[in-house]
């Protein structure tokens, strides 16, 4: 195991970008939306850089580059509905598990780590997603974008999960691939693990100064030797 996790009971994971690489969906039913309104559709690489911030945000973001502007109440809304009618009807088609995924839960789980997930996505489409691939067993608890009154980069979904399994935040690592992980998990008082692979809005993980870097989730897990 790494050190990182010397005296800590409770890991942390986000979901996009960390363990899953959604974006081809994401993309693919943004697309589908903005189409659907008559406007212009973004590349997946765009898209790429958008996500982080929740659905909402994600939406948002693609009427500013589709329109020029900020959209009007009445457009967010229906380019947000579109896109969750989309993308609640095929969250699993071309989104993948990132390698090390499964294995680095399951033996974390069964050394007897209590595993959580806070992710920014909407809570719908958490278990649907996990349970494709398997591994929501794993996770004693889930928290979407939306369960709580706020989000990451607020510290408040990682000091609830800390707080409903008893633990102090420093016994809690953050796992995640973006500064909204990392600056959630430090002002949590967690100890925070980056992935260079996900989505940091086109910027190096590094800027936001993780207590660690690794380039897959097997790290996590490797015998130290120690
Ligand atoms: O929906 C999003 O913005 C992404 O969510 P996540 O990276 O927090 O899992
Ligand atoms: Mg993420």
């Amino acid at each position: 195991m790494h050190e990182i996790l010397h005296g800590k009971r409770l890991v942390a994971f986000d979901l996009d970008g960390t363990l899953i690489d959604s974006v081809p969906d994401l993309a693919a039913a943004l697309k589908r939306a903005l189409r659907g309104l008559n406007l212009a559709v973004p590349v997946e690489e765009q898209v790429r850089e958008w996500v982080g911030n929740g659905a909402p945000v994600l939406v948002e973001r693609a009427l500013v580059w589709a329109v020029g502007q900020p959209p009007e109440a009445h457009l967010q809304a229906r380019a947000f509905d579109a896109f969750m009618q989309h993308y609640g009807a095929a969250p699993n088609t071309l989104t993948r598990l990132y390698p090390g995924v499964t294995k680095a839960l399951e033996t974390l789980h069964r050394a007897g780590f209590t595993l959580v997930l806070i992710t920014n996505k909407p809570e719908r489409f958490i278990a649907p997603i996990l349970e494709h691939f398997g591994v929501k067993e794993w996770f004693a608890l889930c928290i979407g974008g939306d369960t709580l009154s706020e989000k990451k980069p607020s510290p408040l979904p990682l000091l609830h999960a800390a707080a409903a399994f008893g633990c102090a935040p420093h016994e809690c690592l953050m796992v995640g691939d973006s500064r909204h992980d990392i600056g959630a998990g430090k002002a949590a008082g967690f100890a925070t693990l980056a992935l260079p692979y996900g989505y940091n809005h086109g910027d190096p993980i590094e800027l936001s100064h993780p207590d660690v870097v690794l380039p897959t989730l097997d790290g996590l897990i490797e015998p130290t030797g120690a």
